[in-house]
């Protein structure tokens, strides 16, 4: 297969994917909605279903792109406030594991992605075939930094094994890419994680570290495709047994 192909193949599988998780929304929900190029078509579907199934949600977005877009496919929006829970947020991951521990952040979205995720009753990862992994680790893991804690952070890091690389914007690559809160992005090259928990620990430890890529114990289900069909993977559950849809709280 070309590569030309292959991506035809990935994008075809995020719009299943994507499809599949709108079908889980329900009237009334407060929805999170989550940022990339597989979140996209989900907020377009969702959109869609508002506009001519009059769908009545109301949602919050994890990054500013996805905020715009969801305002432009007409779904109603509302601002951070307290008490606010989520009953259902659908986001993408850039690696998930059997037990759905994941890396995010590839779209530099992890912190308001992290916020969001923990404020909500149940996380769907939607992601095409090339997601999946038997360890997390060979995607860098992205943290965000504040821009003075640059250089010790870098040092921390390398020190924890995970070559760090500040990432540059794709756009500018002269330019340093910035998250929406303005802070710093640094990819850190782990290649493996054996334990990403007591990584997690240890990353909380760095002061200016922001926020880590790591998600653990927070999606309760992944709508993914493998072996070419639709599967829903919950944490710790096969995807023969997991057959069907799993259902919300
Ligand atoms: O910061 C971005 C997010 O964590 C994305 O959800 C993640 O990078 C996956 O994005 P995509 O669906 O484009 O592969």
């Amino acid at each position: 297969m070309s590569s030309t192909e292959a991506q035809t193949q990935l994008a075809q599988e995020k719009q299943l994917v994507a499809a599949t998780a709108a079908g889980w929304v329900r009237d009334g929900m407060l929805v999170g909605l989550g940022t990339g190029s597989t979140a996209a078509p989900f907020i377009e579907l969702l959109g869609q279903r508002v506009r001519e199934q009059g769908l009545r949600i109301q949602a919050t977005a994890t990054s500013k792109a996805s905020d715009e877009l969801a305002r432009r496919v007409g779904i109603p929006m509302i601002e951070p406030r307290r008490g606010l829970r989520f009953n259902l947020t659908v986001d993408g991951a850039d690696e998930l594991d059997p037990q759905l521990r994941l890396i995010k952040g590839g779209g530099g979205a992890l912190l308001r992605e992290k916020v969001i995720a923990t404020a909500s009753d149940y996380l769907l990862i939607v992601a095409d075939s090339s997601k999946a992994v038997a360890q997390l680790g060979r995607f860098p893991l992205p943290l965000e930094v504040v821009p003075f804690a640059l250089p010790w952070v870098l040092d921390a890091v390398a020190a924890l094994g995970g070559a760090p690389v500040v990432r540059v914007n794709k756009h500018h690559p002269e330019q340093l890419a910035q998250s929406d809160q303005g802070n710093l992005l640094v990819d850190c090259h782990f290649e493996a994680i054996a334990d990403p928990q007591g990584l997690a620990l240890q990353l909380k430890t760095i002061p200016g570290m922001v926020e880590h890529g790591l998600f653990l114990g927070l999606a309760r289900a992944a709508v993914v495709v493998q072996n070419g069909a639709v599967q829903v993977l919950r944490a710790g559950v096969s995807a023969a047994a997991a057959s069907g849809f799993a259902e919300l709280p």
